[in-house]
């Protein structure tokens, strides 16, 4: 049954959420209804039912205009709103579009409600969640977008899921990009790049097609570093600075070992920067960080402490949690990733820093161009970010952050194919390794 086929007057509370869900899925694409209380006529006329201050539905109004398109929207986000209403009075922000891919995963399944309730963009921001999934995945992604239903997020406006990037990406301002094939047994990490290096190909070139010239896009499918790289080289309309690879988790990591270690609550930890790959070569930077403003080997005086046991611990947290959970940092990542979004939407504290994987180009420590790399950045709030210019190094540091500057220029090499650099040549060093493969 289609959605014109209603009865004008059924308004959404004679509905079970699962039936407006089916009742949605039945509707043809750039089809829709309309909320509060809004359906579509079969003659394409508009009945809008208003409530009373009694609460009782009031007769049926015919409007004439043409509902907005809203492409796969799912269940009661197909019904649309006059959002302008709710701009003026409440003065929010202009709605914005929020693209998620492996949306019925673990991560997600704690980042979208996040996303939802605006601890993320702030109680002022409506949103739109674009959900990607697959053929695989998508009836996971129905049950998904029916818990958001379910939640009642007066924030979320619309939520649409599908399995065209191309469709789910249209307009996008933010691409959270967490899909991707977990590395299996047996599996070498060449293969891994491989396969996941089509996706985030893929992905890319779908961004530059159809997303906002200015899409922020965050990575956090492994191996997050190379696959951010592969993306942006796939979407060169994109700015390269829009592209970030996640490491805000290594550094929320290392700031919680640093509290442990000195006693103190770790909101007292800061300049923590992650150097490099999300891997176990990855750098947890204890030279320029500071504990209640004082550099941290002033606090913890046992530098062997810091050069093994912390930056191992930091290394290799992924792999421990897996062990004891039997799978990987699901809701901690995803603090991570509102983390790094905040990081981007609001001012660095003063004389703060957060790290994030970013092109390398133009950046003033001496890596390698062309690579993406953790680094120490700031922001003023407007979603850009620039590298941090004041931060010291030590033979020790230098050395480290050589060993994961290679890892990234093997992993470069590993997937010329999908850069448009010629010919992949893989010579790993060693096997290396995810956090959570340890
Ligand atoms: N950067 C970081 O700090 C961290 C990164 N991660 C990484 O995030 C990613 C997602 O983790 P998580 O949500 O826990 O994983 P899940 O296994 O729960 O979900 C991953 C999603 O990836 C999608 N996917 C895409 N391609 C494939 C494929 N070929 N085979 C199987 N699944 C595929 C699946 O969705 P669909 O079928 O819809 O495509 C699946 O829902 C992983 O790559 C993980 O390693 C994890 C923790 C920290
Ligand atoms: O390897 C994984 O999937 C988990 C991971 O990245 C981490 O915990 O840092």
């Amino acid at each position: 049954m289609a959605v014109a086929e209603l009865n004008p007057a059924f308004t959404k509370t004679h509905l079970h959420s699962s039936q407006l869900s089916f009742l949605s899925r039945s509707v043809p694409k750039h089809q829709h209804c309309a909320f509060p209380a809004l359906y579509r006529t079969p003659q394409h006329a508009r009945i809008s039912c208003s409530v009373t201050q009694q609460n009782q539905v009031q007769a049926p109004a015919v409007q004439t205009q043409e509902p907005k398109s809203k492409p796969d929207c799912y269940g009661v986000f197909c019904l649309t709103y006059d959002l302008k209403a709710e701009e003026e009075t409440k003065s929010w922000k202009k709605l914005i579009n929020v693209a998620v891919s492996g949306a019925a995963g673990m991560i997600s399944n704690h980042l979208l409600f996040k996303l939802a309730s605006g601890e993320v963009f702030g109680p002022d921001q409506p949103i739109a969640l674009k959900l990607l999934g697959s053929e695989r995945s998508i009836q996971a992604l129905e049950g998904v977008a029916m818990e958001l239903e379910d939640s009642l997020f007066p924030l979320l406006r619309e939520v649409s899921i599908g399995i065209d990037p191309y469709e789910v990406f249209q307009d996008a301002e933010w691409a959270l990009l967490i899909g991707a094939k977990p590395r299996g047994p047996g599996m070498e990490r060449a293969d891994l790049l491989d396969i996941n290096g089509q996706i985030f190909a893929a992905q890319g070139k779908a961004l530059n097609a159809v997303a906002s010239r200015n899409v922020k896009v965050i990575v956090v499918g492994n191996p997050c570093n190379t696959n951010a790289l592969i993306c942006m080289k796939n979407a060169p309309n994109i700015p390269a600075k829009n592209f970030h690879a996640l490491t805000r988790l290594d550094e929320n990591r290392a700031k919680c070992q640093l509290a442990l270690k000195a006693g103190v609550f770790y909101d007292k930890v800061s300049n923590v920067t992650i150097w490099g790959n999300h891997s176990t070569t990855q750098v947890p930077d204890f030279l320029n960080a500071k504990i209640d403003g004082v550099p941290v080997i002033d606090v913890i005086k046992d530098r062997k402490w810091l050069e093994e046991e912390f930056t191992e611990k930091v290394q290799k947290r992924g792999g421990v949690l897996i062990q004891k959970w039997g799978r990987s940092s699901a809701a901690s990542t995803a603090v991570s990733i509102v983390d790094a979004i905040r990081s981007l939407v609001t001012p660095t504290p003063k004389g703060d820093w957060f790290s994030s994987g970013v092109y390398t180009d133009g950046n003033p420590y001496g890596i390698d161009e062309g690579i993406v790399f953790s680094m120490p950045c700031r922001s003023n709030g407007d979603g850009n970010y620039e590298l941090v210019k004041d931060v010291i190094f030590d033979d020790y540091l230098r050395n480290r952050i050589a060993k994961t500057e290679a890892e990234l220029l093997a992993e470069k090499r590993c997937v010329a194919h999908l850069t448009g650099e010629g010919i992949a040549v893989c010579d790993l060093p060693g096997d290396t390794m995810l956090p959570g493969e340890m």
